[in-house]
């Protein structure tokens, strides 16, 4: 273990965060319809910094959808969305690019790039957020460290277990700095050792960190740890599913 707690951080703005309770993120009346159906239907949310929300329901009810237009990678009809403070989306338009949001995402399977190695991986998403070069290997270093993963750096995805893959790509969502962390069934494909290893990191530096996190999962024993909540996704709204957690 290499970890220490965020005086450490080469993240200022975490340590910035770390006492505010009520900036996280604000969701209001969000509206997407896709084809005939209104997926999310005048949807609110708020997440504190520090906090974490695990989002169940139906196949199909619009999870995903949730969380790719938080990413900012979907179009939204209507509604607000304020991260920090910052408006992300005002009135269905998005305001912030992906790449400037301070947003991460961590999904099953990684999605990383098979042709670069760990420390290839994390510097290039760096320098996609403009990350200036000599800044970029002490970040990197500490990126690998977070996640455990000093000694791989020189090693391809494809040489990498599926818990040592998901880490990198923890790694990589945690390049952005951010203040909200978005996870679509991150635990799927592991077994019940590696869930239990990779849910312990994350609450862990949820707690370094700060930011906000929403996990989608369709296994309610996730919804444990400290700062959790459980909602359900029903009809395009939200509705508190806290705390039996076993509702799925
Ligand atoms: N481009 C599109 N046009 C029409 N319908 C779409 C489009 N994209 C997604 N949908 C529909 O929107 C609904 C919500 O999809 P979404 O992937 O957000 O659900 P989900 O809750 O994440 O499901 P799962 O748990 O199975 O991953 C689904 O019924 C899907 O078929």
């Amino acid at each position: 273990m290499t970890q220490t707690k965020k005086a450490n951080t080469t993240d200022p703005e975490a340590a910035r965060n770390a006492g505010a309770r009520d900036a996280g993120l604000r969701v209001e009346g969000l509206r997407v319809v896709l084809g005939e159906r209104a997926v999310l239907d005048g949807l609110d949310l708020e997440i504190e910094l520090g906090e974490r929300v695990v989002l169940v329901g139906r196949s199909g009810s619009g999870k995903s959808t949730l969380l790719r237009v938080l990413a900012g990678f979907q179009a939204a009809d209507a509604g607000d969305v304020h991260l920090c403070g910052t408006a992300l989306v005002a009135n269905g338009r998005h305001l912030v690019p992906p790449q400037a949001r301070p947003v991460g995402s961590l999904f099953q399977g990684g999605g990383l790039w098979p042709h670069m190695t760990v420390r290839r991986t994390l510097d290039f998403a760096l320098k996609h957020r403009g990350v200036p070069r000599s800044e970029r290997p002490a970040r990197v270093r500490e990126l690998v460290e977070r996640v455990e993963l000093v000694g791989y750096e020189d090693r391809l995805p494809g040489t990498l277990s599926g818990g040592e893959a998901q880490r990198l790509g923890l790694a990589r969502a945690l390049s952005t700095q951010p203040r909200l962390l978005l996870l679509d069934e991150p635990l799927g494909p592991l077994d019940a050792e590696l869930r239990e290893s990779l849910s312990t990191m994350l609450d862990r530096l949820r707690d370094e960190y700060g930011f906000a996190a929403l996990h989608v999962t369709h296994d309610p024993g996730e919804a444990r740890g400290s700062r959790t909540r459980t909602v359900r996704l029903v009809d395009g709204v939200l509705v508190d599913a806290s705390p039996t957690g076993t509702d799925e």
